[in-house]
């Protein structure tokens, strides 16, 4: 199986299509303590990540931040005391991409990497 976390973000624009049922059942597994929820009739991927403080939540954030630039793809972050709720989907679909599969992964490797989450 390859490992999404070390994909690249492909191109997306208005036109391409969301991923399809099939390729969620071959990708989900990849990011298992992430859902899919449905938010205003989009699905988006979900997962919120817990730690011992403010301080701790916020620096994770900031690193999320930094591979999103990287990639050119953005999360909605909500920075809480001792947790932080990620939300990754594509806005030009108006749904679900790889990218935002791959944009997962690349999340929970920043979080066990950086954050022994
Ligand atoms: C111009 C720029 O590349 C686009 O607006 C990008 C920026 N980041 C993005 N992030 C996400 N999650 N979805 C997008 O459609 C998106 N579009």
């Amino acid at each position: 199986m390859t490992d999404l976390a070390q994909e690249k973000c492909g191109v997306c624009n208005n036109d391409t299509p969301q991923v399809t049922e099939v390729e969620i059942k071959e990708l989900k597994p990849q990011i298992p303590d992430w859902e899919i929820l449905n938010i205003d009739g989009e699905p988006r991927l979900e997962r919120t990540y817990n730690f011992k403080d403010f301080k701790t939540a916020l620096a994770f954030t900031n690193s999320v931040g930094e591979i999103a630039e990287e990639a050119g793809h953005h999360p909605a972050l909500l920075t809480e005391w001792g947790k932080v709720k990620v939300s990754w989907w594509t806005h030009s679909i108006h749904g679900l991409h790889r990218n935002d599969f791959i944009m997962a992964a690349k999340t929970d490797k920043v979080a066990t990497q950086s954050f022994n989450v």
